[in-house]
């Protein structure tokens, strides 16, 4: 006797005769299909990637799209999102996967989003520094969050576009003047540098990078990004060349890569995996699980400047939780008024850009 399966599969190559494979009906059919599998609601989050066609937002939507708390994936970007959200969307994990397309599409990308990542911008080439890419990208950061204050007010920020430090209080400034700024959902992203951190110790220390946890504070960019080798767990001692060498190494991190890459960009892969890592905290914090703590570029009352990364909770409201800096060395005293000179004026730059 005929099985229900086989039943199912003669009706299907029936209908596939009576409709050629790619008409509209057909394709409307089974997306409406997965718009009922993410309306039903499969237990996770939504998550739009803007500037999900680039180099980093290429392996970043990928990575995403493995992610088990992630139910629904939209990609944004100004080109080539058809493709790569058709590529994206053939990976048999649970995530249901959209492509948007340019500025009109934006609002859509955006709307009942949870968590927004945005690696959107130029990168870096060799000779520049990360304040050579504020003209570029402070406009289209603006022009993002605009978006995000319109259609998903309460969607938690990961902000990756450089300068960090300049486009943090720029969305601030943004959510501030839409009516819909929660310091508490908007956070830059430094994971990177906690994960280059984590490599470079665990090698002077001859330990696997997974045993490492290496704070890093301040912001993103040179001597801002202020490694606390102090504080590094498992409890560990440097000399003054080992802390040198770390310190300069983990501040040059990301020069180092564009270095290497002569011309073709800066970190990509690297700092997917590093959103990824982030972003996963974030979904696990609105989730509710307990005791979620990374280090981002936050509004911050640490020092006496607004925005300053540190160690943060992230609970359902984002980061909950802004943790102190703790006991610090000469060395990293030092490092900490050289970074908070720079920060300052770089926080200033954001502000004045939308201010003015
Ligand atoms: N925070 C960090 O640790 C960190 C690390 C690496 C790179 N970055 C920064 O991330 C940004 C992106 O780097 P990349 O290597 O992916 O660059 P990329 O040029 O490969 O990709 C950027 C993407 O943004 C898109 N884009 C441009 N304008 C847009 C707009 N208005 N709306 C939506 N998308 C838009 C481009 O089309 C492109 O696909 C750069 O600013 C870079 O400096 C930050
Ligand atoms: O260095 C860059 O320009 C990209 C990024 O900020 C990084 O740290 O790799």
């Amino acid at each position: 006797m005929e099985s229900i399966r086989e039943a199912s599969q003669r009706i299907a190559k029936i209908s596939a005769h009576l409709q050629p494979p790619n008409s509209q009906t057909e394709e409307s059919c089974v997306l409406k299909r997965a718009d009922c599998r993410a309306k039903r609601g499969a237990p996770g989050f939504k998550v739009a990637i803007l500037g999900a066609a680039g180099g980093i937002g290429q392996p970043l939507a990928m990575l995403m799209k493995m992610n088990p708390l992630v139910s629904v994936l939209h990609l944004y970007d100004v080109v080539n999102t058809p493709g790569v959200t058709a590529d994206i969307g053939h990976m048999d994990t649970g995530a249901v996967v959209r492509g948007f397309l340019g500025q009109p599409q934006l609002e859509n990308a955006l709307t009942g989003m949870d968590l927004v990542i945005i690696p959107a911008g130029v990168p870096r080439k060799p000779g520049m520094t990360r304040d050579d890419l504020f003209n570029i990208n402070a406009g289209i950061v603006r022009t993002l969050c605009e978006g995000i204050a319109k259609c998903c007010r309460n969607a938690i920020v990961n902000l990756i576009s450089n300068p960090v430090n300049s486009t943090v209080p720029i969305a601030a400034e943004v959510f501030k003047k839409a009516g819909t700024y929660d310091p508490k959902r908007l956070l830059g992203v430094t994971m990177l540098d906690v994960v280059r951190a984590n490599t470079f110790v665990a090698e002077v220390l001859g330990l696997h990078p997974k045993e490492v946890d290496v704070p890093v504070v301040g912001g993103h960019a040179g001597v801002t990004i202020l490694p606390l080798l102090s504080q590094v767990k498992p409890p560990s001692s440097f000399t003054p060349e080992e802390t040198e060498y770390l310190t300069k190494r983990i501040q040059d991190g990301g020069t180092e890569v564009v270095q290497a890459k002569a011309g073709a960009g800066s970190a990509t892969l690297s700092m997917a995996y590093a959103a990824v890592k982030f972003a996963d905290a974030c979904l696990r914090g609105l989730r509710g699980d307990a005791g979620v703590v990374e280090c981002a570029f936050v509004a911050s009352e640490v020092t006496e400047l607004p925005f300053f990364a540190t160690k943060v909770r992230l609970g359902r409201r984002g980061a909950e939780e802004v943790y102190q800096l703790g006991p610090l060395n000469e060395y990293e005293r030092v490092g900490l008024e050289r970074a908070k000179k720079e920060l300052a004026e770089s926080i200033q730059k954001g502000v004045s850009f939308i201010r003015k």
